[in-house]
């Protein structure tokens, strides 16, 4: 099975430098435009797919970025792991601004989004016990410390739904929770990648202490852009180093190439031919 590299590049991150043969291309979805055109190429062998998640030139709010477009988009160019990158806050002294996590778990706290890509006349629930693929993990595991970046392994990001920053009752809540960082994209962006079999792990750059910290400011913009602005080598390098941490390809261990396998729970004569259609991209293995 050939394997094809995704990118998400998240707030500060628009553009990588280094494919051979890049090139953008503009992609047609059922489920809307994408959130900008894609950028395809290779890095070695590997062929990598990068979307800009908030477009160039940070377009799209977080409640408005077109998930389903940009994950049907993704698949429909042949990407079978997805490494998504997001600046966040952290609610741990030890997530220190400038370091890097590989959140493997999540709490969705967005209301204002479409989070699936099933529904009335094809309804599917797809297992998301562990929403992060550990194969992929392990790879940006190897390329981060490759890359000479302080990473962590492990964590729950809290997904908001913003655009506001939280505030100061909300953050020590979160906190509380136990939740490692905070963002306001990661979901339903996972949820999508796994209906559409994919891959996925999200790498989070640190940029802030949010606002629960006593010795630290409550986050503003200024400061995110002054951390992504001093991180953002790091995190182009992590990207540099992923292909070659990339094991050999084939069928994913922890089963997300086949997520959809006795998902679907609509009987086949009550399936409804239009979403069936939409679904071409996502489902076309088992539809
Ligand atoms: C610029 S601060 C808030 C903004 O940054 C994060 O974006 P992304 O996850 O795409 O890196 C956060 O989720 C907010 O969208
Ligand atoms: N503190 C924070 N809250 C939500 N999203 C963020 N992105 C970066 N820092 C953030």
């Amino acid at each position: 099975m050939q394997r094809t590299l995704g990118i998400i590049g998240g707030s500060g991150l628009y553009d990588i430098a280094g494919l051979t043969g890049a090139r953008w291309e503009q992609v047609e979805t059922p489920w809307g435009a994408p959130s900008d055109a894609l950028l395809t190429g290779h890095i070695g062998e590997t062929r990598i797919v990068f979307l800009p998640r908030h477009g160039r030139g940070h377009v799209h709010s977080p409640s408005a970025i077109p998930y389903r477009a940009n994950i049907d988009a993704l698949k429909r160019l042949g990407v079978t792991d997805v490494v998504s990158i997001s600046a966040v806050g952290s609610f741990r002294q030890a997530l220190a601004p400038g370091h890097f996590v590989i959140v493997d778990q999540f709490i969705d706290r967005t209301f204002a989004r479409e989070k699936s890509f099933f529904g009335t006349g094809c309804v599917a629930h797809v297992g998301f016990g562990h929403p992060t693929c550990t194969r992929l993990g392990d790879a940006v595991a190897a390329a981060g410390a490759a890359a000479g970046l302080t990473l962590h392994r492990g964590g729950t990001y809290l997904a908001m739904e913003g655009p506001q920053f939280s505030t100061h009752a909300e953050s020590l809540l979160y906190k509380n929770w136990g939740c490692s960082v905070v963002g306001m994209t990661a979901m339903p962006e996972a949820k999508l990648a796994r209906e559409a079999e994919m891959c996925y792990a999200t790498v989070a750059m640190v940029t802030d202490y949010d606002s629960w910290h006593p010795d630290h400011d409550s986050v503003d913009v200024a400061a995110v852009i002054a951390t992504l602005g001093a991180n953002s080598a790091g995190g182009k390098a992590l990207v540099g180093a992923l292909p070659a941490a990339l094991g050999p390809a084939g069928s994913c261990p922890c089963g997300c190439d086949r997520a959809l396998d006795n998902a679907i729970m609509t009987a086949p004569d009550k399936r409804d031919p239009a979403l069936l259609a939409k679904l071409d991209a996502v489902a076309g293995r088992i539809l």
